[in-house]
Formats: C-alpha cells, structure tokens, sequence
C-alpha cells in the first residue's frame, strides 16, 4: 500500500497545557474516506487542528502529507496548509466580497499570481461544486448549502491530497446534507483526495456508510461502530 496522508503514531493531543488525547495512532491512505466521531469536547476538533497545524503537536509522532507535525514552525505551516482543504461547519467566507474574490483571496494568499491562471482555477472549482453561475454573488445572496458548496470549493484550489472537514453538515438540513455528502464522496472517489470529516449526524454515516473512528475516553478508537455514539 502506498505512504498514509495521515500517520500519527502514539501520540497526545494538548488544548495549552490539557491533554485531550493520548495513545492515538491512526493511519489514513489516498482517496479514503473517514468519519471522526465522539461524543461533545472528546476532542474531534482538536485532533483535526492538529492536523492542520493550528495546535502543536508535542509528544508522539505524526506526519501529514509527508510533513513531519514534529518539525513544523510557522514558516512551514503554510506549505503544509496548501496541501489541505479545510472545510468548516459555519462556512467562514468572507462576507465583503462575492463569491469569485473569496476564491482568488485564497489563491493569492497561497502564493498564486496569474490572472488568468487564477480565473481558470476559481471556474474549475466552481464547476466542480455544481455553482458555475455563482461567482458574482456575496455569501449572503447564497443559501446555507451554496455557502458549504463554495467552502468545498475553497478547499479545493491547491487540489488537496486531504481534506479535513469539521461537521460540515452541522448548519444543513438533511436534503441539503445529503447534496453535500454526494458532493464530499465524489471528490474522494473521482479525484483521490483523503477526507476525514467530524461529525455528529449519525444518520448520515448511515446512508453514505465509511470508516467510522471515534474519539472516547481520551482515547482513538479505530473501525468504530456507529451505534456506540
Ligand atoms: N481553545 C481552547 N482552549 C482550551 N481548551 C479547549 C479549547 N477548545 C477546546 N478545548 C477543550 O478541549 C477538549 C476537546 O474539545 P474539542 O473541541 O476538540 O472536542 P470536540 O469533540 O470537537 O467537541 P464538539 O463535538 O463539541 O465539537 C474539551 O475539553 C474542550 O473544553
């Protein structure tokens, strides 16, 4: 099997100086899909912040698209970032600029200089997520599910190898969550990318069943069945 996105070995999760969780070892490879799930503050967002960066990781070991969490300064933390797709509950989209200048700040920020490179790219996202005719509009000419559409299409600029989703369904109705996890596995599937999404809508992991991991009791517990959340 090829080199796991994700390989964490026998490390601890810290909030500062509290540990959320320890023993965790987990490996995720291309293209899989894995669900994060556990019962409120057992650590699923921490777990996920590590791996993004934005919380150290100070005991164990871990890499994440071949960069070593050990290692990582705040020089680094952007290269690795690039590699990701972060895509979050409550969308976070710029709400002073439309639809098209939300992508290309992304882009610009990630090193991106080209016009028409860049123009090329924010189309091919878009398209991607079924919202073409959408770049002009601010986020609040959009509904809940078109704002979680052009998140995913955020995270989908530097063509991730891993995406890391925090409840992504959290603000959507089950139709709509239903668009959007069709929309999640397709981008698995038919593009390769890894994705690790917390959740807590055990009805979704039902109709689009995956690898379920669940966080208890300080612990990862890999191959988890959902009736124990
Ligand atoms: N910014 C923070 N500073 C200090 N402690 C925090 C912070 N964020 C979370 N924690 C603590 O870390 C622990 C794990 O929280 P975390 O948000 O990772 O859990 P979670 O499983 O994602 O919860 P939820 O399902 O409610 O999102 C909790 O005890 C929480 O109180």
């Amino acid at each position: 099997m090829s080199e796991p996105i994700i390989d964490i070995k026998n490390a601890k999760i810290f909030q500062g100086e509290n540990l959320v969780l320890q023993e965790v070892d987990l490996q995720v490879h291309k293209g899989e899909f894995v669900y994060l799930v556990g019962k409120t503050g057992t650590g699923k967002s921490s777990l996920l912040k590590t791996l993004y960066g934005e919380l150290p990781l100070k005991e164990g070991q871990a890499t994440v698209a071949g960069y070593n969490l050990r290692d990582l300064t705040w020089k680094t933390v952007p290269y690795l970032r690039r590699t990701l797709g972060v895509v979050f509950q409550d969308f976070q989209l710029l709400t002073d600029r439309n639809v098209n200048d939300n992508l290309k700040f992304v882009l610009k920020a990630t090193g991106w200089k080209d016009e028409k490179l860049m123009s090329e790219k924010i189309a091919d996202v878009l398209e991607k997520v079924g919202l073409k005719s959408k770049g002009f509009k601010y986020p609040f000419e959009l509904s809940g599910g078109e704002q979680q559409r052009i998140d995913i299409a955020r995270a989908l600029l530097n063509s991730p190898k891993l995406i890391l989703a925090d409840e992504p369904t959290g603000n959507l109705d089950p139709e709509t969550s239903d668009e959007i996890m069709n929309l999640l596995f397709h981008i698995s599937r038919d593009f390769g990318a890894a994705i690790v999404m917390a959740t807590h809508d055990y009805m979704v992991i039902r109709k689009f069943p995956a690898r379920v991991v669940r966080t208890e009791a300080g612990k990862v517990l890999d191959n988890a069945s959902i009736s124990m959340f």
